[in-house]
Order: structure tokens, then sequence, then C-alpha cells
């Protein structure tokens, strides 16, 4: 039987590596590229079929930062013929929007015992202003949390079916901090990391899901695909500066293996739990894709900081927020 896969945010970065390699891994696959632009999509396509001719790739169109657009996409996906179940969803797509450097945390930082690790999870360095999304929520809770966990929401008849488990992988990153993240606050009006609230909020999430869905052959897994050069990362620092810092960085990763850099050796992680039995994994680690200094890839499996309580307590908010949603819907 073919593989039936979802990504969300698969028309650049990440996501579109992912896509190529998983067709390298397996040609069977149905794939389903869940993009909110749709040029860009079939360009991703077209790009992906260059490769892998006759593949089965399928568009579906969808910003999963609109509450309106992933009923729709859920809705069209329920009304397709071409599907009955989902094997893996892979929840990819992310912003961070204006970021800025905070320069003094950088230089502070740098004399610090904590350099390297300041260096493998930007940890102080970066803020965002974030914005509020037609739905009245914040738009970088939307798109990288809320968005997502109603389109799994939706899709759930797909995902829990008896006969095979269906496998849930988030991207995270290590950038979720636990203090960046407030219950009572858990869209981030307040503070200015937002970026790393949604990324601990996904790794809570996660947790929360497989208590509740493992029964059902749901399974859920957070990975952190490291620094990758895309879109996103070349909106914190135009690609010339990467480039100028290129040899400090090549020269961390010999110490911390943090830094993959390409989207293709940031996919590593994503694809592995493509070929992992779901049941087999960790639900409270995170699967980072790392690249050794002789630039071998390969995949560590680290203790997310977070307990199972917080990650229920936050389970149940989206859940009333859920409601909450439904009720002005109809
Ligand atoms: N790059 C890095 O260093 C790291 C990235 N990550 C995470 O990896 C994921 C992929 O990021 P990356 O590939 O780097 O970034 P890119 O900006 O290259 O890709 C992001 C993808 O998400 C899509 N997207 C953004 N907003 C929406 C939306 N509202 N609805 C639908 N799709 C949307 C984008 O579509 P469009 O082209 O239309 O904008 C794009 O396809 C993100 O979740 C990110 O947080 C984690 C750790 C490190
Ligand atoms: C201006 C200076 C000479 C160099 C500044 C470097 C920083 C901008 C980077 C150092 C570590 C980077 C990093 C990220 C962004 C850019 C840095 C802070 C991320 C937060 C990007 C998104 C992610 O999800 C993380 C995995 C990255 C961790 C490292």
């Amino acid at each position: 039987m073919k593989k039936v896969v979802l990504v969300t945010g698969a028309n650049s970065g990440i996501g579109l590596a992912l896509c190529k390699r998983l067709l390298s891994v397996d040609d069977q696959i149905h794939l389903c590229l869940a993009c909110r632009n749709m040029q860009r999509a079939e360009t991703a396509r077209a790009a992906l079929l260059c490769s892998h001719p006759g593949a089965d790739i399928a568009l579906l169109k969808v910003d999963v930062g609109s509450l309106k657009s992933v009923l729709e996409a859920a809705k069209e996906l329920k009304q397709s013929k071409r599907y009955r179940r989902l094997d893996y969803l892979y929840l990819n797509a992310g912003i961070m929007p204006n970021p800025r450097i905070d320069f003094n945390a950088f230089i502070n930082g740098l004399f610090s015992r904590k350099a390297i690790h300041m260096f493998a999870t930007g940890e102080g360095l970066l803020t965002q202003e974030d914005q509020v999304t037609e739905d009245g929520l914040q738009n970088v809770f939307a798109t990288n949390v809320f968005g997502h966990f109603i389109l799994l929401r939706e899709l759930e008849p797909f995902l829990c079916q008896s006969e095979k488990e269906s496998l849930v992988i988030w991207s995270s990153s290590s950038n979720a901090r636990r203090s960046a993240f407030s219950l009572t606050d858990y869209q981030h009006t307040q503070g200015k990391e937002s970026y790393s609230s949604s990324k601990y909020a996904t790794d809570l999430l996660s947790v929360a899901l497989n208590n509740h869905y493992n029964k059902q052959g749901l399974y859920s897994s957070v990975v952190c695909p490291g620094l990758v050069m895309t879109h996103l990362t070349y909106g914190i620092l135009p690609p010339f500066f990467w480039t100028l810092i290129l040899p400090i960085m090549l020269l961390i990763r010999m110490f911390t293996n943090s830094f993959t850099l390409s989207p293709y050796n940031g996919a590593e992680a994503l694809v592995w739990l493509f070929k992992q039995k779901p049941e087999s994994l960790d639900p409270l680690a995170k699967y980072y894709s790392c690249t050794s200094g002789l630039g071998s890839n390969y995949v560590k499996p680290v203790k997310m900081d977070l307990d199972e309580e917080a990650a229920e307590a936050f389970y149940q908010k989206l859940l009333d927020l859920e409601t909450k949603y439904r009720c002005w819907q109809n």
C-alpha cells in the first residue's frame, strides 16, 4: 500500500528538501504539498517531478495562519476520493516575523561560559514583532501552533485508524525555551520571543498528543533541523552576511554539530522519523538533525525540558480555544 504523506510549508526550505528526500527513500508514496501560495506550490511540484518523474504529488491550498483556510483545506481532503488515511503528517510550516538581533546580548554572551550554547540555540539573541491575525490570534502562535493543531484535529479520522499507526511530526527548534513560554500568556501577547514560545508550545503539545492519541494509533514527535539557510534565516541576516560569518559558523559546528546549514541536511531527522516505527519513538525526546565536523549527518534524541502536567494544561487550553472558535464559525 502506498504511504500517504502530507507536508505543510512544502514549497521551500526544509519542507521542500524533505519532500525531495522522502521521494528518494520511497518513490511510491503519495505526497501532498500543503502550501498557502499555489504558484509556489506548482513550482515546487515541478522541481520534484524533475528529479522524480512519475512521482504521485498532489497540491493542497492551506494558509495555516487562517482558521477558515485550514477548515476549507480539511474539507477538501475529506471530500477528495484520493484520501482515506494519512500515514505521515509533517507540520513544518513556520514563521519568525521581523526578527531583530540583540547585539548587547550577543557581545555579553560571546565572553560568557554560555557562548557555545548561545550559538547552538540562539538563546536570548533574537526578538520578534508579532501581529494579530483576522481571527484575533497572535500570528506566530496561529501559524506555528494553533492552525496546525486544528488541521490535525480535522484530519483525526484519517490519522486514527485501527489497522495502521500514523505519525505527526512537528518542526520545532532548539530555540524552544521554557522561560519564553507562559501558560497564562500562551499566545505570547506580552513578550518579544514569540518564535521561542511557539516552538516550546509545539513541544508541549506533542507530549500531550501522545498521551491522548497513542491508544488510537496516532503518535507525535518533534524535530529540530538545526540552523539552516532558508528564507527564515535570510530574514534574520542577509545571505552575504551569512557567507561572511560562515567560517565562524563552521568552526562552531566542529564543537556543537548543531549547524546543519543546508536544507538537505536539516531534513535528516524528519526523514529518519519516516523510517522508524512510531511506537518505538520516545515521546519526551526532540530529534535533532546534526552534521559532524567532517560533514556526515546523523540524528540525536535529546530529552525535552518540560513536564507532562504543563503539557496537559496547555492541551486543555487549546481545546477551550478550539471550542470557542468553532462556536464562532457556526
Ligand atoms: N531554518 C532554520 O534554521 C530552522 C527552521 N526551523 C523550522 O523549520 C520550519 C521550516 O522553516 P524553513 O524551511 O527554515 O523556512 P522557510 O521560510 O524556507 O519555509 C517556511 C515554509 O512555511 C510556509 N508557511 C509560512 N507561513 C505559512 C502559512 N501561514 N500557511 C502555510 N504555509 C506557510 C512558507 O510558505 P511561503 O513560501 O508561502 O512563505 C514556506 O513554505 C519552520 O517551522 C521553522 O520554524 C527550525 C529550526 C531551524
Ligand atoms: C551578528 C553576529 C556577527 C552573528 C550573529 C549570529 C546570530 C544571528 C545567529 C547565531 C545562532 C543563530 C541561530 C538562529 C538564528 C541566528 C543565530 C541567532 C536560530 C534561532 C534560527 C531559528 C531556529 O529555529 C534555531 C534552531 C536557530 C539557532 C541558532
